[in-house]
């Protein structure tokens, strides 16, 4: 299969490194990364080591494939989705965190659209050196109903050719918000009080953390989708758990002076909240204090993005 991979940074350079085992893989990233992989290939260290060759370009402009799989970060999707409407592709999958990925794709491309959520963890370290933090699953199904399901299946069989550890759904959506109340209760709480995941475990903070994915799941029901608040609030706890080591996307995003995703996580829930005549103060409160922090520090859209 040609699979291009839109994004290569960590997450997009792990999962084309590991394609490229079993596929025709290109990815699309920035300099100096892209040079790097042109001139020596990409090596991954971690949880396994290896090398492929997978190619490189920084502009997808016109091209095709058989599946495009988006890893920007989703302040990045909408110019990933005018990028990908410019080639033709069999399918357009995101993997991306937080929820408003999709749509934004849907609306660009004509290709059957898919989700996914990942539990790999990735780090580009060093142009042409990525490291694989953590082995996980990928879920993936089909975002619209006029999607084909048989899409879905044809990537997940795909994906499994090059090893790597797939289930498809028949309810991406429920999988989508599961991981969005995840997401919502532990990275602006560990961006906000500089502590790794966990520092979740115990009070205060594994209070708030429970408060803002059992407010995310109310808003999931409002908008039509069954998750009960035990789901929501043992979801985060589990990944505490799993992840008590792992420093946070968004802490890491602040602690480097980045702009966050907090606009497609707490913020999408506080808009769909809004959207259903509900309450989410917490959410609320969360995506304020990010989103002030992003304006203060000059980065996100009022700042330099
Ligand atoms: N890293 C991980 O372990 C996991 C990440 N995720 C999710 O996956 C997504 C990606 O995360 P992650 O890989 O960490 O993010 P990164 O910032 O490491 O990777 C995204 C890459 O895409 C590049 N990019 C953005 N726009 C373009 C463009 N138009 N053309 C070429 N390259 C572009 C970015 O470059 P630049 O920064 O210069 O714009 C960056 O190198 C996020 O939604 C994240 O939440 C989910 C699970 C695990
Ligand atoms: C699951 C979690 C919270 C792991 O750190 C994550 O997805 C992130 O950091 O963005």
């Amino acid at each position: 299969m040609e699979v291009l991979v839109f994004g290569a940074g960590s997450l997009g350079s792990l999962l084309g490194g590991l394609l490229a085992r079993a596929h025709d893989v290109t990815l699309v990233g920035r300099e100096p990364h892209v040079s790097a992989v042109q001139a020596d290939g990409l090596r991954i260290t971690g949880a396994e080591t290896l090398e492929t060759r997978p190619a490189a370009t920084t502009d997808a402009t016109g091209a095709s494939a058989d599946l495009a799989l988006v890893t920007v970060k989703a302040y990045d999707t909408e110019a990933a989705g005018r990028a990908l409407a410019t080639g033709d592709y069999g399918a357009v999958c995101s993997l991306q965190n937080g929820m408003g990925n999709e749509d934004v794709l849907a609306d660009a491309v004509r290709a059957p659209v898919l989700a996914g959520t990942v539990t790999y963890g990735a780090g580009l370290v060093d142009p042409g050196h990525v490291e694989w933090r953590g082995r996980g699953t990928i879920t993936l199904g089909a975002w619209r109903p006029a999607d084909d399901v048989a899409a879905a299946e044809r990537v997940a069989a795909a994906l499994r050719a090059a090893d790597l550890n797939v289930t498809t759904t028949v309810d991406v959506r429920r999988r989508l918000w599961e991981k969005l109340a995840v997401n919502a209760a532990i990275n602006p709480v560990t961006a906000l009080a500089r502590v790794g995941n966990g520092a979740l475990t115990e009070e205060p903070l594994a209070g708030l953390a429970r408060t803002a994915a059992v407010e995310t799941a109310g808003v999931a029901r409002a908008t039509g989708v069954a998750i009960s608040d035990e789901t929501a609030a043992d979801a985060a706890a589990t990944v505490v758990r799993e992840t008590a080591r792992n420093r946070s996307s968004m802490l890491q995003d602040v602690t480097r002076g980045r702009r966050t995703e907090i606009d497609a996580i707490n913020g999408y829930v506080v808009d769909r909240a809004a959207a259903t005549d509900r309450a989410a103060p917490v959410n609320r409160t969360l995506a304020a204090l990010i989103g002030g922090w992003e304006r203060g520090a000059g980065v996100g859209p009022s700042g330099d993005e």
